[in-house]
This record gives structure tokens, C-alpha cells and sequence, in this order.
């Protein structure tokens, strides 16, 4: 089992905050630390192990300023020891549709980590609490062994 997930969090208006914290608050419960950035900045955050990624899409499928930074490090990273998955945040009347969302996922690939669920994204415009969709989804992924071989 990882001893240490790290949750990145991408958000302008908060929403993704207490996504954030809902991932944080299940993964404790399944008996993982987790650490939550909401400024995420590469060098501080421990590049092997596992990586939430939960971030929302602002502008025209734009990433939020607060996690600009870090993406634009990820393709200068190596991050062929980090498992991850994505959790995305949009509303489904914008063309680019959890474009951030997309963007961090293909970064990370891109840079050798290993995806460990395919993209999830949550419709805020269907979902006015996403933080309780994300907390079902991740309990439910977490029952099914997500995490089990780390
Ligand atoms: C100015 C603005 C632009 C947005 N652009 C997009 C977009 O391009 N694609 C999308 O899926 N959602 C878009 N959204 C919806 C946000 O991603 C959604 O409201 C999300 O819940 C915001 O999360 P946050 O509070 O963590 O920033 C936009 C919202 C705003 C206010």
C-alpha cells in the first residue's frame, strides 16, 4: 500500500477545494496518508508513489491559474515512479469540457506516469455538490482495489 498520496489541486472559485478535501477525508478512511496542495508546486511535492490529480477548467478549456505552474512543469519531469489518476471538474455547456482536466492527464502520460483509472469528470451543472460524486466514485474505485498494488 502507498504510504503517502499526494492530492493536486487545480481551482479558481473553490469547488475543487472541497473536492479535494472529500478525496483527502476517503483516503484516510481507507487507511492512506494523503496530503492535500492547493498551491501546487513541483519541487516540494514527492515525485514517486501516487498523485491525485483534481482540478477544474476555467477560460475556454483553460487550466486554473494556481496549477498553471505546475503543469508547465510536468513535461521537464520525469515521472516514470508516479501512479496517478485525474478527477475533473466542468460544466457540460462549454465546448471544452473538462479541458484542464484532459490536459493534466495527457501531461502526465506524456511524462511516463502511469494512469490507474481513466479520466473522471463531473458535470457541475448536474452535480451541484461534485465533492459528493467524487467521494462515491473514489470510495467505489477504492473497494475495487485501486490502490492495492502500491
Ligand atoms: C469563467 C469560467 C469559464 C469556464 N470555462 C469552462 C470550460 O472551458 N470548460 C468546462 O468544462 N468548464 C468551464 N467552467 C466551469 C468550471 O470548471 C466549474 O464551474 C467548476 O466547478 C469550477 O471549479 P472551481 O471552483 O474549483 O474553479 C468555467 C467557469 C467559469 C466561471
Amino acid at each position: 500500500m502507498a504510504d503517502q498520496i499526494e492530492i493536486i489541486t487545480g481551482s479558481m472559485l473553490g469547488a475543487t477545494e472541497y473536492v479535494a478535501e472529500q478525496v483527502q477525508t476517503e483516503l484516510h478512511q481507507a487507511g492512506f496518508n494523503a496530503e492535500v496542495h492547493f498551491q501546487p508546486d513541483i519541487t516540494q511535492i514527492r515525485q514517486s508513489g501516487i498523485w491525485v490529480l483534481c482540478s477544474s477548467t476555467h477560460g475556454a478549456g483553460d487550466l486554473p491559474d494556481n496549477i498553471q505552474a505546475f503543469a508547465n512543469a510536468l513535461p521537464d519531469s520525469d515521472l516514470s515512479q508516479i501512479q496517478f489518476i485525474v478527477i475533473a471538474l466542468g460544466d457540460s455547456s462549454y465546448d471544452t469540457f473538462c479541458q484542464a482536466g484532459k490536459t493534466l492527464y495527457e501531461l502526465m502520460c506524456k511524462s511516463g506516469a502511469k494512469p490507474l483509472s481513466e479520466l473522471f469528470c463531473i458535470d457541475v451543472l448536474q452535480h451541484p455538490m461534485p465533492e459528493e460524486v467524487a467521494g462515491e466514485w473514489l470510495a467505489n474505485q477504492l473497494a475495487g482495489g485501486l490502490f492495492e498494488s502500491n
